[in-house]
């Protein structure tokens, strides 16, 4: 999705249709936002989170949005925002405004395989359009998947027929569906075949927060903006890059959806692929989405077949102690994985990807080691090697570790760091999280 000459230009994928599709309506009519999933963890830890920052900075106004929750747990509309609530009241929100913006959510219970719950959360959302007085076909309505993506297709079949905006005065229905998208190939194509028949692809919205991350939205500009990193940006001079996700939590109540995928569907495959694409691809034609897509296509394909020799497997120690976690699981909570590029740039640098739940703390980052110094004259080799780190959370910075003169009269040397730790930099600035940016999008 782009914007140009101040209108919204919403681009199908090429493999969808050839010419950009030019959408300029006004959007006047009133805001239906529906998570589906509710009960769950992610819509506890980010999604309401998120949607209430989002209010509170007056992109959702009280008078056009109404929020609803919808899944299987038999809860009350008010047991939905006591369990919510604590995770408002962070930081600076008061107390009042957390109350505010509860009172804009409506808990509907039903399953996701039978009309029943979703003719109830229908009725609902009209409720709420008519006392808005919102012109039919003119209301706006955003479904979120908050959900294992084992139940994306039929809770689409279930939108489609049961809860779609009535007709097209500028109104709009849409899908936020979230990340593992499918198993593997062929359940992902099969799940890419199953909604694209129920809805048109502008329609769609595939969220892998990460991309959301301020840091990951910093790669582009830092590697292409940057004539530093242009010449030392390939194996000549890169030894390894490692992309690192580690948790000091484990699945907490989320085995429902965990353990059918494991760390490697849950982290690996998009998270850190999607980070290891911008790491490793090429500079795009320009920021166009197809042409960053092409871009991060190409390195895909370069990717060798990963040896079994070059990949670990753990499961801490407790997962199983988890309720919703079947006894005898065998489902691995840590994996590293090396990835081989084979093109000119990346020949023999290896991509140490790793990725673990319940582990001594909690970090995200880009670690990228340069080779040793040809001819030492320092005798520094042992003190450790140029390094860039790239920390995506907590904490957001970069530094570059790298070789200095130890001050005083002695000529000996010490490592150092050249640090843009984002909390100093940028006093006062508040780093948006990764899904008020993704949700605003939407
Ligand atoms: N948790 C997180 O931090 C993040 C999660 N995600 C993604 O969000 C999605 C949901 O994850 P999360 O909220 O953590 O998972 P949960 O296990 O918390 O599942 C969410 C809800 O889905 C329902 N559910 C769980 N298992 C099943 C099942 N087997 N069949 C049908 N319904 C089920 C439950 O609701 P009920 O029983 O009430 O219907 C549950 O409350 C996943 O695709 C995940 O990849 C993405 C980013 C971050
Ligand atoms: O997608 C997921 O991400 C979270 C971690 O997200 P973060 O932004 O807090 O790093 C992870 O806990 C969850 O298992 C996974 O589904």
């Amino acid at each position: 999705m782009g914007s140009g000459g101040g209108q919204w230009i919403v681009e199908k994928r090429s493999s969808f249709r050839s010419e950009p599709l030019e959408v300029n309506v006004s959007e006047t009519g009133c805001l239906s936002i529906v998570v589906l999933g509710a009960s769950g963890d992610l819509a506890k830890k980010k999604t309401f989170p998120a949607l209430f920052n989002l209010y509170r900075q007056g992109f959702l106004q009280s008078n056009e949005v109404h929020i609803f929750g919808y899944a299987r747990t038999k809860i009350s509309d008010d047991d939905l925002r006591n369990r919510i609530r604590s995770y408002l009241e962070k930081g600076s929100a008061k107390s009042e405004e957390v109350s505010e913006f509860l009172q804009l959510i409506k808990y509907v219970s039903g399953s996701y395989d039978t009309e029943g719950g979703f003719r109830m959360l229908d009725k609902e959302i009209s409720l709420h359009e008519e006392f808005r007085n919102s012109t039919e076909g003119s209301s706006r309505r955003l479904f979120y998947l908050a959900l294992p993506p084992s139940v994306y297709p039929v809770v689409c079949r279930m939108i489609k027929l049961c809860c779609m905006n009535k007709s097209h005065l500028g109104g709009w229905t849409r899908i936020v569906v979230e990340k593992p998208f499918g198993k593997d190939l062929d359940s992902a194509e099969k799940l890419s075949n199953q909604i694209g028949e129920l809805f048109e692809e502008p329609q769609l919205y595939r969220i892998d927060h990460y991309l959301g991350k301020e840091l990951v939205q910093n790669l582009l500009v830092l590697r292409f903006a940057n004539r530093f990193f242009l010449p030392l940006w390939n194996r000549d001079n890169i030894d390894n890059v490692q992309i690192v996700f580690r948790e000091d939590f484990g699945t907490e109540g989320r085995g429902g959806y965990f353990d059918e995928y494991g760390i490697i569907r849950d982290i690996i495959q998009n998270h850190l692929l999607q980070v290891l694409c911008l790491v490793a691809m090429e500079k795009p034609v320009s920021l166009k989405p197809e042409h960053i897509r092409d871009e991060k296509v190409k390195v895909l394909q370069s990717v060798m077949p990963i040896k079994d020799e070059e990949v670990v497997l753990g499961q801490y120690n407790g997962y199983r102690d988890d309720p919703t976690v079947p006894d005898h699981s065998n489902t691995p909570t840590f994996a590293t994985v090396v990835l081989r590029i084979h093109n000119e740039r990346w020949e023999g640098v290896p991509f140490i990807l790793k990725a673990g739940k319940a582990l001594n703390s909690r970090k995200a980052e880009i670690r990228i080691q340069f080779k040793d110094v040809p001819g030492d004259i320092f005798r520094c080799k042992n003190q450790g090697r140029n390094e860039f780190v790239i920390r995506l959370q907590p904490s957001e910075a970069m530094y570059m570790k790298l070789t200095v003169k130890q001050p005083g009269l002695e000529m000996s040397t010490v490592q150092s760091e050249l640090d843009l730790s984002y909390k100093q930099r940028y006093h006062g600035v508040t780093i948006p999280d990764a899904y008020e940016r993704l949700l605003l999008d939407t």
